[in-house]
């Protein structure tokens, strides 16, 4: 049981957390038939590609800020109920753009359901803008300067998602470049698809304080002490990872070995509906799954609020609500 736990969520994709009915009551609102990625009350992929596929053509029925607003509330809130005190949102004002309603209702959206979410229940969030690889790297550069020049204190971080087998991470360092130099705090999707050596190219090109998945370094042992070593957090997402094949089962993952190995950790659900989970079965699976005791759990949590995109004085408040 995890339930009296505090949580936080590093990593999770807004579009990705649309519970499955809202998706259907959006695409009966604009008409729109969906059914080739959602059936029978589930999304339809069968691997990275076509879950990539699915999620960007699921997006399409969110496409006023008031369904954004109300995607982030509805998520924000389902995350509270667990006892969730933080939440980082990775967002696309890009996807914005693509869809017509352009980058600032997208992201006015999105603040608004944090502010509402946050007027019910306290919750505190904030927004990573991600780039995505399989739009090429011009619109990553454009993803980073929408970032670097929004001025709104709740996008505090940056990220490249997407798919990882698309170029090297060397391709898109400009954007992380503009990112960095724009204060925000960067991360970046590497060692989930690719193995080790995207890590290393993350760490050798975006030089990012954390990681997205990153947990196939340890197929590589000189990357994990390096890892340890930096300090760089993992935002490790398990049922993602099983559902995605990246691992066969909760025994071959390598969430604890990498704890055990020094490497800072921390639990996220990347997609919850898309990879039939949630933050709270995460918590579970860290109880039942990887065996961690309530002071090894509450470990993972504070290391998210150490590694959260905030500033100081929010990050003191968030500790303190542990
Ligand atoms: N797990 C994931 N990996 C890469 N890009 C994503 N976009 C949404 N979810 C993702
Ligand atoms: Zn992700």
């Amino acid at each position: 049981m995890t339930s009296h736990l505090k949580k936080v969520e590093l990593h999770c994709h807004l579009e990705g957390a649309a519970h499955p009915a809202l998706t259907e009551a959006q695409a009966r609102k604009y008409n729109t038939d969906i059914s080739a990625y959602l059936r029978d009350g589930a999304y339809v992929w069968h691997d990275f590609a076509s879950f990539l596929e699915c999620y960007d053509n699921i997006s399409k029925v969110y496409r006023t800020d008031e369904d954004y607003a109300l995607l982030t509330e509805t998520y924000l809130q389902e995350l509270a109920e667990i006892g969730t005190v933080y939440s980082e949102l990775t967002v696309s004002p890009d996807h914005g753009g693509r869809i017509g309603l352009g980058a600032d209702a997208y992201i006015a959206g999105i603040c608004e359901g944090i502010r509402q979410a946050k007027a019910k229940s306290g919750i505190e969030a904030r927004l990573i803008v991600t780039g995505e690889r399989h739009f090429g790297p011009e619109s990553v550069i454009a993803a980073a300067e929408y970032a670097a020049k929004a001025n709104n204190p709740l996008i505090t971080g940056f990220n490249l998602a997407g798919e990882e087998r698309m170029g090297r991470v060397a391709d898109y360092a400009h954007a992380f470049d503009i990112a960095r130099d724009a204060g925000l705090g960067l991360t970046i999707h590497a060692g989930e698809v690719c193995g080790a050596f995207s890590v290393s190219d993350a760490l050798d090109v975006v030089r990012p304080s954390r990681i997205g998945h990153g947990v196939r370094a340890i197929e590589d042992a000189e990357l994990v002490r390096r890892l340890a070593d930096l300090g760089t957090v993992l935002e490790v997402c398990p049922g993602s990872n099983i559902a995605l094949n990246v691992f066969p089962d909760f025994a071959s993952h390598p969430l604890r070995t990498l704890k055990e190995a020094g490497v800072r950790v921390t639990i996220s659900s990347d997609d919850p509906p898309f990879f039939h989970t949630s933050l709270k079965r995460e918590y579970e699976l860290a109880a039942n799954a990887f065996g961690f005791s309530d002071s090894e759990i509450n470990e993972l949590t504070r290391t998210g609020i150490e590694a959260a995109f905030v500033d100081e004085a929010s990050r003191l408040a968030l500790l303190a609500r542990l």
